[in-house]
């Protein structure tokens, strides 16, 4: 036991054996933690040109972090107030993202997946690959049949804390659901193409733009944007297009996890509106990197390249070549969300461009509970409603201050 100055037990035996027992796992996960993120020998930045910290200050970082946290949940547990300075610089950056984990082990997972995504940007964005054209491009009206194309799976990114896999649906999940890209061609008619593109103009108006993009999220907030009638066409889509993923996966239970309703302008509108000019909407990215209950991604275009507008193709970049896929009026194309489908939209350089932005969860409990379906696997009625917050990035600020940038 140690004992105080006036030898009176400062902390027993027992405390002590407690602290020593948290301490001695604790300092095992700051290795595993340090392992985890730096034994390539490089920094978070995953650039070869940033070192990793010291082995050693990294470990009593974290231990220190480890101990305020167990010390501040103690204390809140007894019913103290918080004794955390909010000054203080976590050992780790802070991720808060829909389904980041608060936990330490959870956060170090989030940081390596940032890690991921920049080293295979590194690796496979660069000038003069060869470009191939993925797909046929379709003439509107064809009923061409759906097309796809099985990729190697990334490495999974999430290995326990953020998300783990569902058998069947999660691509990478066995070999009964490899990791893919799809399209399929006219889902939609040219009249509800003219009119989800009337329907967004009306509904981004008075929105703030970053850069070419307006976007907003169709969920129960944006009703009153959308209006009834439009409310209705978007839930429709989504549901068209979710059962159209389910059916060509043959999956059935596919959940929503987030939409957008995406206009990109060229040039950019300016004015009081605009807040951010500079803003790059083209940079490569990896949509379960971001938000880690995705699993499946879709776009479905309204207008079409070539006619409405020029660049704004959509663009793979895999190791030794990029895959382009054309934007057309009616046509969805879907793909997995991980590693192996890091992807961009290239600058456009002419007209606008629409786009219904969703993305899918395997998971019922990452389901996102305001998407305006009233068809969704029973879980979008019942979780609906005012009061139910939207949980992820994606779902900030319809209203007044307009759309906040998604994390993509
Ligand atoms: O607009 C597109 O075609 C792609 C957008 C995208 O990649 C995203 O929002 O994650
Ligand atoms: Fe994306």
């Amino acid at each position: 036991a140690l004992y105080g100055p006036d030898n009176e037990v400062f902390i027993t035996s027992e405390a002590e054996e407690v602290l020593e027992d948290f301490l001695r796992s604790h300092r095992q996960k700051a290795v595993s933690a340090y392992e985890l993120l730096y034994s390539d020998g490089e920094g978070l930045e995953g650039d070869g040109g940033e070192a990793p910290p010291g082995r050693q200050a990294f470990e009593e970082q974290y231990l220190l972090e480890a101990l305020k946290r167990e010390t501040e949940r103690v204390m809140q547990e007894k019913g103290h107030a918080s004794h955390r300075q909010g000054d203080e610089k976590p050992p780790l950056p802070d991720i808060q993202k829909k389904d980041a984990p608060a936990s330490m082990d959870g956060q170090v997972e989030a940081l390596l997946v940032q890690k991921r995504q920049r080293q295979a940007i590194r690796e496979r964005v660069r000038a003069g690959k060869p470009l191939e054209v993925g797909f046929d491009t379709a003439v509107q009206g064809s009923h061409t049949a759906v097309q796809s194309l099985t990729v190697p799976c990334g490495e999974p990114l999430y290995q326990q804390h953020a998300y783990s896999t569902v058998p069947f649906c999660s691509p990478g999940a066995g070999p009964s659901q490899p990791c893919s890209r799809w399209v399929v061609d006219d889902l939609t008619t040219q009249a509800e193409d003219a009119e989800m593109m009337r329907l967004m103009d009306s509904s981004l108006e008075g929105l703030f733009h970053q850069g070419s993009e307006t976007l907003l999220v169709p969920d129960a907030d944006s009703r009153a944007r959308l209006g009834p009638d439009g409310s209705q066409l978007t839930a429709e889509l989504l549901s068209r297009a979710r059962a159209s993923v389910s059916r060509a996966l043959n999956v059935s239970s596919l959940f929503y996890s987030g939409s957008l309703l995406k206009r990109m302008d060229y040039p950019p509108i300016q004015g009081e509106m605009q807040l951010d000019a500079e803003h790059d909407s083209v940079n490569p990215h990896v949509d379960k990197a971001n938000i880690a209950s995705y699993d499946w991604s879709a776009l479905l275009y309204f207008n079409s390249v070539g006619q409405d507008f020029d660049g704004g193709e959509l663009l793979f970049h895999d190791l030794d070549s990029d895959q382009l896929v054309d934007p057309v009026a009616g046509r969805l194309v879907f793909f997995s969300s991980g590693l192996e489908n890091l992807h961009r939209v290239r600058p456009m350089t002419r007209g606008q461009r629409y786009v219904l932005a969703m993305w899918f969860t395997c998971s019922e409990v990452h389901a996102h509970p305001s998407l305006l379906s009233s068809t969704g696997q029973g879980h979008a009625q019942t979780y609906g409603g005012s009061n139910s917050k939207p949980l992820d990035s994606h779902s900030d600020g319809n209203e007044e201050l307009g759309e906040r940038k998604p994390e993509l």
